[in-house]
């Protein structure tokens, strides 16, 4: 391995010549419409195809037409999401107090504090309006929410009261602008949207449990906020590396959050977390300072990207800080398993040495694991210490990453300007995976 520091001379990587393959496979759940669902596509009745013997004036028939694979009237939900885009916390109360009070047993579903919640549906609502007519986007998405609310423990009877609650959260605070299109659009769209999830949550039920349960083995904290915890589920978990986890603690009942798995797929089946607390967050604090051997988590579906696919032989560029370092070191873990022949660049920004906490794990992996270089950022906190474009700019400087299949994962502010970066050299968005945690 060579570790080299901030800055480090700028010799090119080595670089390969394929192109077009996709870094990491989607596997598993993952629902974030960046997947082809394979499903044949479905003519629209938005009548941009014309019929056989149609009459079409010629200069019409030659503009192109947005094409709509879904029959929903994408148009009217944009049009009335757009209406109230200033008050959509307010909506998502509203729904929440509509639905308590007409499915009291739904609140049973959430833990302690909404605004989490509230903000997943939000932003799965803006999702959804946004894809309405493009039934490849869309279909992948609902099928992946689907059988995530399993987890929730949401049954069909819910998503009936759960659409009236939501159609007269929208009807409301459009007050005197809904108009009957409006409300045969979100009809509509609920239906399909309840018929895609329900239909999916019905076909995962088959082979997958709702949740694991997984038993901590280890938790050692290595960092004043940050620990790391061994669990081992109840049941084999499959996943590949890259790949994350909505998980919730017996601590802080019904809350779920995202984390990565920061282990390759192992024997003994153990799985390993990184977390860190961030502010009052009431998972982590929990997963933190008050977790012990013996707590048994709940782990959602894996879901997001299988980085480490055998299936790429293309070099990987991995962008990461602080805790954002699990799922690459899973990664690490398993091409040096297989001594896997792609080399890998891992940049990797903490606020000092001490908070670079996988530094020696990497140096081990690098041992053996000769194509590994690992460049760490020393990167003071704090916006006014650093600049934004620091880790973009020094990957920038670092070489031309324009061929390689790049893994981002870290600090938002981060994360947004490295990428940034990497367009203004031309790396291709396709070559580029980020980890939003599918965002809901
Ligand atoms: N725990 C996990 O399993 C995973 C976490 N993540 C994400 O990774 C992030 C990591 O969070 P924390 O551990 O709290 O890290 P953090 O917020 O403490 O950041 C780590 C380091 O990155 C530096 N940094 C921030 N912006 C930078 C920039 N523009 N250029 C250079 N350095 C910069 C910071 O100064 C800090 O030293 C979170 O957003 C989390 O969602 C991503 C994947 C897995």
């Amino acid at each position: 391995m060579q570790l080299r520091r901030n800055g480090a001379s700028a010799s090119s990587p080595v670089v390969d010549d394929g192109v077009n393959e996709q870094l990491s496979d989607e596997v598993g759940q993952e629902p974030a419409g960046r997947v082809d669902d394979g499903e044949p596509e479905a003519d629209g009745a938005s009548g941009a195809h014309a019929g056989v013997g149609t009459e079409v004036e010629p200069e019409r028939a030659l503009e192109p037409q947005p094409r709509n694979t879904t029959g929903l009237d994408g148009d009217a939900l944009r049009e009335s999401l757009g209406l109230v885009e200033e008050h959509l916390d307010a909506i998502g109360t509203d729904f929440y107090s509509q639905l308590f009070v007409m499915a009291p047993e739904t609140r049973e579903l959430f833990g302690a504090g909404m605004e989490v919640q509230r903000s997943r549906l939000l932003g799965a609502i803006v999702r959804i309006v946004g894809s309405a007519d493009d039934r490849d986007v869309l279909e992948p998405y609902l099928e992946g929410l689907g059988r995530d609310h399993r987890k929730f423990g949401v049954i069909d009877q819910h998503y009936a009261p759960v659409g009236t609650a939501l159609i007269l959260a929208i009807r409301r605070a459009l007050g005197k602008r809904w108009t009957p299109r409006y409300e045969k659009a979100w009809v509509d769209g609920y239906d399909h949207i309840a018929s895609v999830m329900v239909g999916a949550a019905r076909r995962d039920a088959v082979i997958s449990p709702p949740w694991w349960d997984a038993e901590v083995v280890y938790h050692r904290r290595i960092l004043d906020d940050v620990a790391i915890l061994q669990v081992r589920p109840h049941t084999d978990y499959p996943y590949r590396p890259g790949q994350y986890t909505y998980l919730t603690t017996p601590r802080r009942p019904k809350i779920w959050r995202a984390y990565s798995m920061a282990s390759a797929p192992r024997d003994d089946g153990l799985l390993e977390f990184h977390v860190r607390t961030v502010g009052a967050g009431w998972v982590s604090s929990a997963l933190v300072w008050r977790t012990e051997p013996g707590d048994v988590l709940h782990l959602g579906a894996p879901q997001g990207h299988d980085v480490a696919s055998p299936r790429s032989e293309h070099d990987l560029l991995c962008i990461t800080g602080g805790t954002g370092i699990a799922p690459v070191l899973a990664t690490l873990q398993e091409l040096e398993q297989r001594q896997d022949g792609r080399r890998v660049h891992v940049f990797y920004a903490g606020r000092d040495r001490d908070h670079l906490y996988a530094l020696p794990h990497l140096e081990s992996i690098g041992v053996r694991y000769r194509r590994l270089t690992v460049v760490p950022v020393v990167s003071p906190d704090g916006p006014t210490d650093r600049s934004p474009d620091l880790m973009g700019n020094i990957v920038s400087a670092y070489g031309d990453w324009r061929k390689h299949r790049v893994y981002v994962a870290g600090p938002t502010s981060m994360v947004a300007t490295s990428l940034e970066r990497l367009r203004d050299q031309g790396v291709p968005d396709e070559q580029v995976v980020v980890d939003d945690y599918g965002l809901w």
